[in-house]
């Protein structure tokens, strides 16, 4: 446990994640991208599904930082909302499992407390917390997360909204908490993710920037156009 912690201080985790429709959808697919990030320096890969956390496992043979986005009736807690899910990401061979830890409703009634003291009834394994604020990543150290992530900043009602990422959110979580602070989401260029590191961040976590590029194709076609437009003068 403290080893496999140990190896992310200071790293790059790439989060390979493609959904239904998209044109990467697929384990072999996310797998492939996971060996691509490894050739590339990546320490860790974070991935969605049972499946592809088990490609992708078998694949790279990279630790896995595993979730399972789901979504239940009756609740806007969506990356791994119930315990049967974060079991099944464990079975399917992460090495860590992230759980939405925000003090959201969750399906069924269950609780964070509930889900921490299930995955605890097996020794040595490791839960990382996706925050979006400050009170929620005390709150979680306290309920004894081993990693902290600013995953859902800006992605709850009541987290401040931005392009970038939450620097401040890191710092603060830097300050507050004694477990390893992960910055994720909304980091664009490796100068951000050294800046995440500057924030008091152990180990950056990005995904669109390296790995969705229909969103990045999609950026460069809104700007062209828009360069286009202003051009024709329209
Ligand atoms: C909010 C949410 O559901 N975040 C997800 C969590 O796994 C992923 O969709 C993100 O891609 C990941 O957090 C990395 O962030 P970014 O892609 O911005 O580098």
């Amino acid at each position: 446990m403290e080893k496999l912690l140990e190896q992310l201080k200071g790293q790059l985790i790439v989060s390979c994640q493609a959904y239904p429709g998209e044109a990467l959808y697929g384990s072999h697919i996310m797998a492939a991208m996971a060996n691509a990030a490894k050739d590339g320096g990546a320490a860790a890969i974070r991935a969605n599904s049972p499946q592809d956390v088990t490609a992708i496992k078998e694949g790279c043979g990279l630790p896995v930082i595993g979730i399972w986005k789901r979504s239940y009736p009756g609740s806007d807690v969506y990356i791994t909302p119930c315990l049967s899910d974060a079991e099944l990401i464990f079975a399917a061979g992460a090495d860590i499992v992230a759980v939405d830890a925000t003090g959201r409703e969750r399906p069924g009634g269950e609780t964070l407390e509930g889900l921490v003291s299930g995955i605890r009834r097996q020794p040595g394994r490791l839960l990382m917390a996706d925050v979006s604020t400050v009170e929620e990543g005390i709150a979680a150290a306290a309920l004894g997360f081993d990693l902290i992530s600013t995953t859902l900043s800006g992605y709850t009602p009541y987290s401040p909204k931005s392009d970038g990422p939450d620097f401040r959110l890191v710092a603060e979580l830097a300050a507050a908490v004694q477990v390893p602070v992960i910055a994720e989401g909304r980091i664009h260029t490796p100068g951000e993710a050294a800046e995440a590191f500057r924030a008091g961040a152990y180990a950056v976590v990005v995904g669109t920037a390296i790995t969705r590029p229909h969103t990045l194709t999609e950026q460069f076609a809104r700007a062209i156009l828009g360069a286009g437009s202003a051009r024709d003068g329209r």
